[in-house]
């Protein structure tokens, strides 16, 4: 098998958005958890997408990670790496998207690395460095309120130069208009300068694709999956990969008890949660009861295990930005998301052994948590639910056939729960 892209993303919802773009791009694709053991069975594709859980944990560790991931993606012919960040950039001033960055682009000899979160589609978009979330600038959108990396900045030059050793320049949407050659000569005068890396502005997919075109001669890319979408368009148009040959995956159905889990606390969660209750048995855990020990959880798993054979169930540890800023400094922000993460892991468990085999999770550090405890190794990409969030089937478990979505906090309209499952059949 040789790769003709290699992704390495820095979750497990941002890996299954980042597949999902390809695979409707025409790649076939699959998603890894983790670096994947030489005995996997991948099936032949044109991308792999190893997903980490490196966005909110120690520098040097998602750095020593990333780069063994990449190494796997060159040593099977990957001549472009794209690095998947999210759309909203969320990290914080210490890393992890700097640190991971200077040392892929190290280990690859880049000159200049091309970085954009733009996603048009979910209406990410990039002038002049800033990063809108809708019609708003980052800092005043939602992610102010972000549980684990508040995203104050919306300049992301700024952001980007102090979690990186390299300087950071901006290709600009005017530059960008003029067409690749501006850009190449762009890119030749911020690197005759020393500068390492640049954001590059984006505001439609047809921006994205003249990204693409420029990125994919490049060794190393970094973004969201809008520059996926680039990639991948400038694969099929330079006729390196056939994208008749590919689709999403369907199955046999699954069928069996759903469940859905909730940890994010976006607003958008939060939205889809208060829906819920239409259309299925709904439990909010108490995040208190949760650190004070595994009660919360065994609570949890009693009142599913009532319920499971009737239908549909919600369980959620969400609450607002008051709330969880009060928690979190009551406990600790890094004590309470990891002690949160890990009960939610525990009750996934809990509800695969009581036989549930389609399983929806909101949450990129909660969909980390719970796929880690699962041991699912991989995923191919089926249908599409919302933007960014596809069905996915899980490949090599030990537990057989198993459908899950993993859903970003931010995506997905009011309905999610039920649009997901209506397609988890
Ligand atoms: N009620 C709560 N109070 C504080 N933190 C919470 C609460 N519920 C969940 N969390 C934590 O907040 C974080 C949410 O992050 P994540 O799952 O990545 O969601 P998103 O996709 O919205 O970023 C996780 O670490 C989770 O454990
Ligand atoms: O790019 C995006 O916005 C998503 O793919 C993503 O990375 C989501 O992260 P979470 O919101 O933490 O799930």
């Amino acid at each position: 098998m040789k790769l003709s892209l290699g992704c390495i993303a820095d979750d497990y919802t941002g890996a299954s958005d980042l597949a999902n773009t390809l695979t409707r791009q025409g790649l076939r694709t699959v998603q890894t958890i983790g670096v994947p053991p030489d005995d996997l069975a991948l099936p032949e594709v044109d991308a792999v997408v190893i997903s980490l859980k490196s966005r909110s944990i120690e520098a040097g560790v998602a750095v020593e990670r990333s780069r063994a991931a990449e190494k796997w993606l060159r040593g099977r012919g990957a001549g472009h790496v794209l690095f998947k960040i999210c759309s909203t950039f969320d990290s914080t001033d210490v890393g992890n998207i700097g640190p991971v960055m200077d040392a892929l682009r190290a280990d690859c000899g880049e000159a200049i690395v091309l970085v954009t979160p733009a996603f048009p589609e979910t209406g990410r978009t990039v002038y002049q460095g800033n990063l809108f979330v809708g019609s708003v600038p980052l800092n005043e959108s939602p992610l102010k309120d972000h549980p684990l990396n508040p995203m104050r900045d919306s300049n992301l030059v700024r952001v980007l130069a102090r979690q990186s050793r390299t300087q950071i320049g901006l290709v600009d949407l005017a530059t960008l208009t003029r067409g690749a050659e501006a850009v190449r000569g762009r890119l030749a005068d911020l690197a005759g300068k020393g500068i390492g890396a640049a954001i590059i502005d984006a505001v439609f997919d047809r921006d994205l694709e003249a990204i693409g075109d420029v990125a994919l001669h490049h060794r190393l890319s970094v973004g969201a999956s809008g520059i996926g979408l680039g990639l991948a368009r400038a694969l099929v148009a330079s006729g390196k990969v056939k994208a008749a040959a590919a689709g999403a995956v369907s199955g046999a159905p699954v069928g069996g008890p759903a469940a859905c889990l909730a940890g994010s606390c976006s607003q958008a969660t939060l939205a889809q949660i208060a829906n819920a209750d239409k259309t299925m048995a709904v439990l909010h855990l108490d995040p208190e009861q949760i650190i004070a020990g595994p009660a919360e959880a065994r609570r949890a798993l009693a009142w599913a295990s009532d319920r499971i054979s009737d239908g549909p169930i919600l369980i959620a540890s969400s609450s607002t930005p008051d709330q969880v800023a009060a928690l979190q400094s009551r406990h600790g922000r890094d004590a309470a998301g990891h002690a949160i993460e890990q009960a939610m892991a525990d009750i996934a468990e809990g509800l695969v052994r009581a036989g549930v085999r389609r399983l929806v999770v909101a949450g990129g550090e909660t969909s980390g948590a719970v796929v880690d405890r699962l041991r699912i190794p991989g995923f191919l990409v089926g249908e599409e639910i919302a933007a960014g969030v596809p069905v996915l089937r899980a490949v090599g478990t030990k537990d057989g056939a198993m459908l899950l979505a993993l859903k970003s906090g931010n995506f997905g309209g009011t309905e999610f729960f039920s649009d997901a499952l209506k397609l988890m059949r």
